[in-house]
């Protein structure tokens, strides 16, 4: 039962951060980082683990995460590799501290 509770929490903010009324923000978040179709080659020299918000929902409905930690983590390194290779100041930069603040108050509760 419990379990159930924090899958549903979980797939509920997953659903809400990746959703159409964030959309002028969040889109750069939603699939994984092509380095070759955006041309920069250098990404993985800036981001050893990848993630974005469609990985971590497919991670959450094949039951991969184990705790609600692991979830956050991963939720988390979305905006920790967003940080990495988009400087203070970037519009990407403010977009991924926007849906951070949405995460945090959602994750909150
Ligand atoms: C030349 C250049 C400079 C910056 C970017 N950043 C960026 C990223 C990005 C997202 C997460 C992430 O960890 C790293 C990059 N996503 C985008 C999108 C969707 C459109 C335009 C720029 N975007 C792209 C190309």
């Amino acid at each position: 039962k419990k379990l159930q509770n924090a899958f549903k929490f979980c797939s509920n903010i997953v659903k809400e951060l990746s959703s159409k009324k964030y959309a002028s923000f969040n889109y750069p978040f939603l699939e994984p980082v092509d380095p070759v179709s955006m041309n920069i080659p250098t990404y993985f020299d800036y981001v050893k683990d990848p993630m974005d918000l469609g990985t971590i929902a497919t991670k959450l409905s094949n039951w991969e995460y184990q705790t609600i930690e692991q979830f956050e983590t991963d939720v988390r390194l979305v905006f920790k590799n967003c940080y990495a290779f988009n400087p203070d100041g970037t519009i990407v930069n403010m977009m991924g501290h926007r849906l951070e603040e949405i995460f945090n108050n959602r994750w909150a509760d």
